[in-house]
């Protein structure tokens, strides 16, 4: 059984859109905020306001800021930003490759414009702590509106579906659905990076419905984006909540590929989100030394990663099969060692710390400050957490920042 959050997007889809949508659906502000403080600074407050869209209550959800910030940032600025809200980065991650792939330049050196700003910001990692405070642990969504005519950007007049929207509907199901722009690069990101498939509503016990407003009331049809939230496969909303997820496990048997190209493939696929990726050394026919390469990932990342097996490997095939996955909720917190922060990832389950991680690029990068040892650094580390009171088997009592 899965919370089951469901996106109707078929009279588009914006950052701000899904936002208003998943705030109408329940989500705390309270708990958006704080997320958004976390990676913004506190530059920017978070409002609502209740609006009508071709006739329909819908939430805005605005962003205003509070301090000036520099307009443009590169995905490198981004990520330094992002620091550990694994989830927004996979968003920023989508948009980066999209855009790449549109000007033809690599994805580190994109250079944001309008998705770089501040607001955009706050609507990604606005969405992932609505959907995290909601409980969701499997997003779908509906085909999407992408619009058509033409549009003002930093970039000139674009056409619609602007150059990155269409990159990143690859493999969804779309259709024109109305006259100027549905859908945002920022909004298909969301949806691309959150949405398992494009089905219909799936079957689910319906708990929660959010409607969120686009900046214009358009004729013809409501600009709004719903959310649809429930316990998938006949649960009822009143269960606890459960961390069962689907995964897709990629595997390719490779026997003919310079060994020395393995380490940058498996980092290149983390990267890009898998959730793990591994070698297993195997004897093949004609008993030939070689490697099974082995991919776990969100269903949504599924293609993307098998693209860039077969363009990183000389593999001919890669084999996929659908696989269920519990995982334990995860936040992380910031420990002092020395003066120094270091990040510690927490696991955690029905209240109760289960692991207790110092990140260990933090402490690498400590004990080569200090000229340490990486596992001295890494006892001070675990006893820093301990002193914040991170103990496994205690009752999880600090405020973590969602994963
Ligand atoms: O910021 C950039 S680089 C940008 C690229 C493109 C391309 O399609 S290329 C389009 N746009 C337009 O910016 C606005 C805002 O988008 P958000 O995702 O931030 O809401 C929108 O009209 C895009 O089509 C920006
Ligand atoms: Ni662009």
């Amino acid at each position: 059984m899965t919370r089951h959050a469901w996106i109707d997007a078929s009279a588009g889809i914006a950052g701000d859109m899904l936002l208003g949508a998943l705030l109408d659906a329940g989500a705390s502000l309270g708990a958006v905020q704080s997320a958004v403080d976390a990676v913004s600074g506190g530059t920017v407050r978070i409002r609502t306001r209740e609006v009508t869209r071709g006739g329909l209550r819908a939430l805005k959800a605005e962003v205003e800021p509070l301090a000036d910030d520099p307009p443009h940032r590169t995905w490198h600025d981004i990520r330094g930003l992002l620091k550990n809200a694994d989830k927004a980065t996979a968003v920023f991650r989508r948009l980066a490759e999209a855009e790449g792939r549109v000007h033809g330049i690599e994805a580190g050196d994109v250079h944001f414009h309008e998705v770089g700003a501040l607001d955009a910001i706050a609507d990604v990692v606005g969405c992932c702590a609505a959907l995290d405070d909601l409980g969701v642990t499997t997003v779908s969504a509906g085909p999407v509106a992408l619009g058509s005519g033409t549009v003002r950007s930093r970039h000139g007049r674009l056409p619609v579906p602007a150059p990155a929207v269409a990159e990143l509907a690859k493999g969804w199901q779309v259709s024109a659905g109305g006259d100027g722009e549905l859908a945002t690069p920022t909004g298909l990101a969301l949806l691309r990076a959150f949405a398992r498939a494009c089905e219909p509503l799936p079957s689910m016990t319906l708990d929660l419905v959010g409607v969120g407003a686009g900046a214009r009331d358009l004729a013809g049809h409501a600009n709004v984006v719903r959310v649809l939230v429930g316990m998938a496969e006949g649960g009822t909303a009143t269960e606890p909540e459960k961390t069962e997820q689907t995964a897709v496990l990629l595997e390719t048997n490779v026997d003919d590929l310079d060994p020395r190209l393995w380490p940058g493939i498996l980092a290149g696929l983390l990267h890009r989100g898998a959730s793990d990726a591994w070698l297993v050394p195997i004897v093949m026919k004609k008993g030939r030394p070689a490697h099974t390469l082995s991919v776990l990932c969100p269903p949504a990342l599924a293609d993307t990663l098998r693209e860039q097996i077969f363009r990183d490997t000389s593999t001919l095939g890669i084999r996929h099969s659908p696989y269920g996955k519990v995982a334990l909720d995860r936040g992380f917190a910031d420990v002092t060692v020395g003066d120094t922060r270091v990040v510690v990832k927490v696991a955690h389950r029905d209240g109760v710390i289960l692991q207790v991680m110092p990140e260990f690029e933090d402490v690498a990068a400590l004990a080569r400050r200090q000229d340490r040892p990486e596992r001295l650094v890494l006892q001070d580390a675990l006893a820093a957490a301990l002193d914040a009171g991170l103990v496994v088997g205690a009752e999880l009592a600090v405020h973590l920042r969602p994963s």
